[in-house]
């Protein structure tokens, strides 16, 4: 399809080098609205047919890897490359968890002149799943009129002090507060400075770009959820993709131990093809700098993965936290965390 679309697109591109006119041609502006939907394979193609759409590329480029969140997130978060002439990676971008794709997130516009909507993957978002009753009214969380007077942390909140053990519990739709409310700490958005930039051993990896305080929000771990059904076939599959090339996947398994304490809620988030900015954050086995923790909205069936700083973090290091302790595999992936307490490799874990 897109080669019966760019042949006509060509020709005229032909056609008009030889224009000399003051106006932009129709069919660059065009090129403009639809070279930002072709991966950078595709992209590569179509910059070699004519000079007009080698500039077009180019520009393209350089946006990409002037912001990996197309403007999906409250700042632009950069790649930068010193390493080799990779200049960006390439992935669909949702800010929140979104359930399963199918086939409508398979192209995601990148790097044209306008930002993505914000709204552009909200619809598929699963963050305002909730557990409602017969009557459509919520039957968890609470519905809290205001938290005006808990203060910024949102501490006195009655939704915070719904949460288990190793979950913290947010406001969620069915609170009357607003976004300024202290007890929604992980809904506004990344509001720290990042940028990605490429190691020779690791990969790329999430930096921090200012000076960050512990226990500032960095970001959730956004991808598609997963059945665990769906997570094994994906985690062979990424397996065998590792053991033949340089691949790297995102595939993250949270288990949620329930209140019971006889239970435990598996949620598989795979950030591989459709992700956020955290599908960057690389592993270090004393932990690292970063900790988890899962936040669940008031009134949301599902938690979040949600990212906080564990210590003060100085511009320009490295983000970093731990995959688990499991090693599976006695010879699996090199690790390069370069701790004192590296392990040598990778953790692995059966899903
Ligand atoms: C979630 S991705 C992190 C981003 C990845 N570095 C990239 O380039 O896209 C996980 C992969 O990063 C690499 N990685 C993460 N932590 C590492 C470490 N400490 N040492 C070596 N490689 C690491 C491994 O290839 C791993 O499978």
């Amino acid at each position: 399809m897109m080669r019966l679309m760019l042949e006509p697109l060509s020709k005229s591109c032909k056609f008009n080098e030889e224009e000399k006119g003051d106006k932009r041609p129709v069919f660059l502006q065009c090129a403009e609205l639809i070279l930002p939907w072709l991966t950078p394979s595709e992209l590569a193609n179509v910059s070699l047919t004519c000079k007009a759409f080698y500039q077009i590329c180019k520009t393209i480029t350089l946006r990409r890897s002037s912001d990996s969140s197309r403007g999906f997130e409250n700042l632009a978060i950069p790649f930068h490359n010193t390493v080799d002439t990779h200049p960006y990676v390439f992935f669909i971008y949702t800010p929140s968890l979104i359930i399963s794709s199918g086939s409508q997130l398979r192209r995601q516009s990148w790097g044209s002149e306008f930002p993505a909507s914000p709204n552009w993957v909200s619809d598929l978002a699963v963050e305002t799943v909730s557990l409602v009753d017969e009557k459509g009214e919520s039957v968890s969380g609470c519905d809290c009129e205001t938290c005006g007077d808990v203060g910024d942390e949102g501490n006195g909140c009655p939704c915070s002090r719904l949460a288990g053990l190793d979950v913290a519990s947010e406001c969620g739709p069915s609170c009357g507060c607003g976004l300024k409310c202290g007890n929604r700490l992980s809904q506004k958005g990344i509001s720290v400075r990042l940028k990605i930039a490429r190691d020779k051993r690791k990969g790329w990896g999430l930096y921090a770009d200012q000076l960050i305080q512990k226990g500032q929000f960095i970001c959730e771990y956004a991808g598609e959820l997963l059945t665990t059904e769906e997570a094994r076939k994906r985690h062979k599959y990424y397996d065998e993709l590792t053991s033949h090339a340089h691949f790297s996947s995102a595939l993250l398994v949270v288990r949620e131990h329930l209140p019971s304490g006889k239970a435990c809620l598996r949620i598989n988030i795979d950030a591989t093809s459709i992700g956020n900015v955290a599908r960057f954050i690389n592993h270090s086995c004393d932990g690292g700098n970063l900790s988890t923790k899962l936040v669940r909205r008031s009134g949301a069936l599902l938690p979040r993965l949600c990212f906080f700083a564990s210590k003060d973090i100085q511009e320009d290091e490295e983000l970093t936290f731990s995959y688990g302790e499991i090693r599976k595999r006695p010879r699996g992936l090199p690790c390069f965390c370069d701790s004192s307490s590296c392990f040598g490799t990778l953790p692995s874990e059966e899903t």
